[in-house]
Parts: C-alpha cells; sequence; structure tokens
C-alpha cells in the first residue's frame, strides 16, 4: 500500500454553522488487489472524523482494511476501502457503481440527480448565489442555515422563494445549530416556504427532539447524528425521514452504500454527499449514489469549491445531474492523479 499526502486549498470556503471549510487535506492511496492497483483517497473533516495526525497513523499501521475500524478512523478505513473497491471493479470490468450490486449488474446509470450547496450569507447574498445555480440548471438548492438568528434565517429562505419561485426544492443545513424551540420555529415557518427537509436542525445526541420535530410537511434528516449514535439507535428512535450519507465519514463507500440500502428498507430516503472532497472521493461517493436505484438529489456538486484537484473531473455537471463515469472502476487513471499539483 502507498500513502501519499496532499493538501488542496478551496476557492469557495463553505460557511456553516459549525465553522468554515477552508481547505481539505488528506492522503491519496494506491492498493494492489486482484492484479489491479486501485486508488482511494482518505480526506478526514475534524469534527466528522479522526484527525490528519490519526489518520496517517491508521494508515501507515494498517496492513489491510479489516485493521481500521468505521468508528475510530473512517477516513483512513475510506482511503484504503475505496482503493480496493476500484480495484474489485476493475478487476471485474464494471464501473464501481454496478459492483456493488451484482443483481442488477448490468443496470445503466448515467446520471444522478444532485443539489447545489449554498453557504450561509445575508438574504440578498443567499438569494443571488441560489438564482446563479438555478440559472445555471439546478432545480434542487441546499443552504446553511444556523449561523445566524432563526429570523434571519427565515428571511433568508424567504428572500430565496420570491427570487426563484416554486418550480425549485429548497432544503436547509442547521449542522446541529438550534435548540428545540428555535427548531419548532423555523419549522413552522418552513412549512409555508415549501422547505422539503432540515438537515441536523437540532443536536447529534437529540434523536428525541428529532423524532418530535416529524410529520409535518417539512422533513428531518440526520447527518451528524450518524457519526455520534448507532445507526441502530437512529433506525430505532424513528427520528428521521431522509438519512444523510457521507462514505468519508461513515468508513467507505461500501458501509455507506450498505446504509442506503437499510434506510429504504425502513422507508428512510438516502442521500450521498462528498464531505468536499477531492476528485477520487468524490467519485467514490457518485458511485455510491449510482448504485441507489432512483436516488434522490444528494450532495455530490462540490468539486468547482476546490482552488486545484488531484486530476482532472471526469464527471459534469448540468442540468441538475453529474455524470457518472462508465469505465471500470472509479472512473479516474491512478496514473493521472498527483498530489503535488
Ligand atoms: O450536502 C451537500 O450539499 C454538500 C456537503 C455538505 O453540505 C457538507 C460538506 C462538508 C461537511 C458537512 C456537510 C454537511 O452536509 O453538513
Ligand atoms: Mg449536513
Amino acid at each position: 500500500m502507498k500513502v501519499e499526502p496532499f493538501s488542496l486549498p478551496l476557492e469557495s470556503p463553505l460557511e456553516t454553522a459549525s465553522g468554515t471549510i477552508e481547505e481539505r487535506n488528506g492522503f491519496v492511496v494506491r492498493a494492489d488487489h486482484r492484479g489491479e492497483t486501485g486508488i482511494g483517497e482518505a480526506t478526514p473533516l475534524p469534527g466528522w472524523t479522526e484527525s490528519l495526525g490519526d489518520c496517517q497513523t491508521a494508515l501507515d499501521s494498517a496492513t489491510s482494511l479489516r485493521d481500521l475500524d468505521a468508528a475510530e478512523v473512517p477516513a483512513a478505513r475510506h482511503g484504503v476501502a475505496t482503493a480496493m473497491l476500484d480495484a474489485d471493479a476493475r478487476a471485474d470490468g464494471v464501473p464501481l457503481y454496478q459492483w456493488f450490486d451484482a443483481d442488477s449488474a448490468d443496470r445503466r446509470c448515467r446520471s444522478v440527480p444532485v443539489n447545489a450547496t449554498i453557504g450561509d450569507g445575508t438574504p440578498s447574498e443567499t438569494a443571488d448565489a441560489i438564482a446563479e445555480a438555478v440559472e445555471s440548471g439546478f432545480d434542487c438548492c441546499k443552504l446553511k442555515v444556523g449561523a445566524r438568528s432563526v429570523e434571519e434565517d427565515v428571511e433568508r429562505v424567504r428572500a430565496v422563494r420570491e427570487r426563484v419561485g416554486d418550480d425549485v426544492t429548497l432544503r436547509a443545513d442547521a449542522n446541529g445549530a438550534w435548540t428545540r424551540p428555535e427548531a419548532e420555529s423555523a419549522f413552522e415557518s418552513f412549512e409555508s416556504l415549501a422547505v422539503e427537509y432540515v438537515e441536523q436542525p437540532l443536536a447529534a445526541d437529540d434523536l428525541a427532539g428529532h423524532a418530535a420535530l416529524r410529520g409535518g410537511s417539512v422533513g428531518v434528516a440526520l447527518d451528524e447524528s450518524l457519526v455520534q449514535k448507532r445507526v441502530g439507535t437512529v433506525f430505532d428512535a424513528d427520528a428521521a425521514d431522509v438519512l444523510i450519507l457521507k462514505p468519508m465519514v461513515l468508513g467507505g463507500p461500501g458501509d455507506a452504500y450498505t446504509l442506503a440500502m437499510q434506510a429504504r428498507e425502513r422507508g428512510i430516503e438516502p442521500v450521498v454527499t462528498t464531505t468536499v472532497d477531492a476528485v477520487v472521493a468524490r467519485l467514490a461517493a457518485v458511485h455510491v449514489a449510482a448504485a441507489i436505484p432512483d436516488v434522490a438529489a444528494c450532495g455530490l456538486a462540490t468539486g468547482d469549491r476546490l482552488a486545484r484537484d488531484l486530476a482532472p473531473d471526469p464527471t459534469t455537471v448540468s442540468e441538475g445531474r453529474i455524470s457518472v463515469p462508465q469505465s471500470d472502476g472509479l472512473g479516474v487513471d491512478p496514473s493521472e492523479v498527483q498530489t503535488d499539483a
């Protein structure tokens, strides 16, 4: 196994209620498996995964995937798991999304729907950013809330709704910022603004609070709660309409795919997102989404936030969809991946 560090600045930092993401540091992993060299990416995100140092330590000492615990070092595990899956899918001559479910291996998925991701900002900045996204083809936009008062966030969503009309699906992501009364007030206002769902309105450990918010027209999506709680506990709490699945946070593409299928069985809609990663991990997330039949719009259109990348991006985003590479494996040529770009 070969592990190389990289550091990539963001061209447009993402402002959220739990801080601003300004750069992404991680490791490219190359692993020989079944006669192929697969490529993976471990890009830890402080607060969501292990630290960069712990990720490096785990990668340096691991000899196989089994040495890497999804709950302890999810990003390191993601890096190795992705490299193995890339090699597996190459060895079997299929794009990675087809490799996840052998029973429907001839199902073609050429693109998946995506949402635009809009950070915090004033009402007019937010309306401008969403109008621009809609102009470039997105019909589903997610905006970050919770960094300012609920009144201001409601004003932002109202400004957006007035600007883009009723045909655009709007989602919000509070990143755990609200108290129960704040969330109740936001949900009440968001009903008339036709917000589809709110991601993580309350603190990650407040499953009962999330369960109590459900039942109206605004859905509850859990994201950070999956980091904090066992998935069985989340399912048992009946606290979510939607589960946000981040392969980097969950220990790899295979773990995320398995969770997506478990969610579907329970009537919970899976939504796959990146953690604003480099191209290798973004592709892994695209393949997870493509493996889910009729997947809802996913948070995969984050590539253009990076100022530079590890390799050319084979995907394109247009008309609110991201293309899915159809070549074997992830769809990136390992010889084109450079960590010193
Ligand atoms: O879901 C999206 O649209 C993009 C991904 C995203 O918002 C995100 C990116 C990095 C860290 C956390 C989050 C999040 O969903 O909270
Ligand atoms: Mg979220």
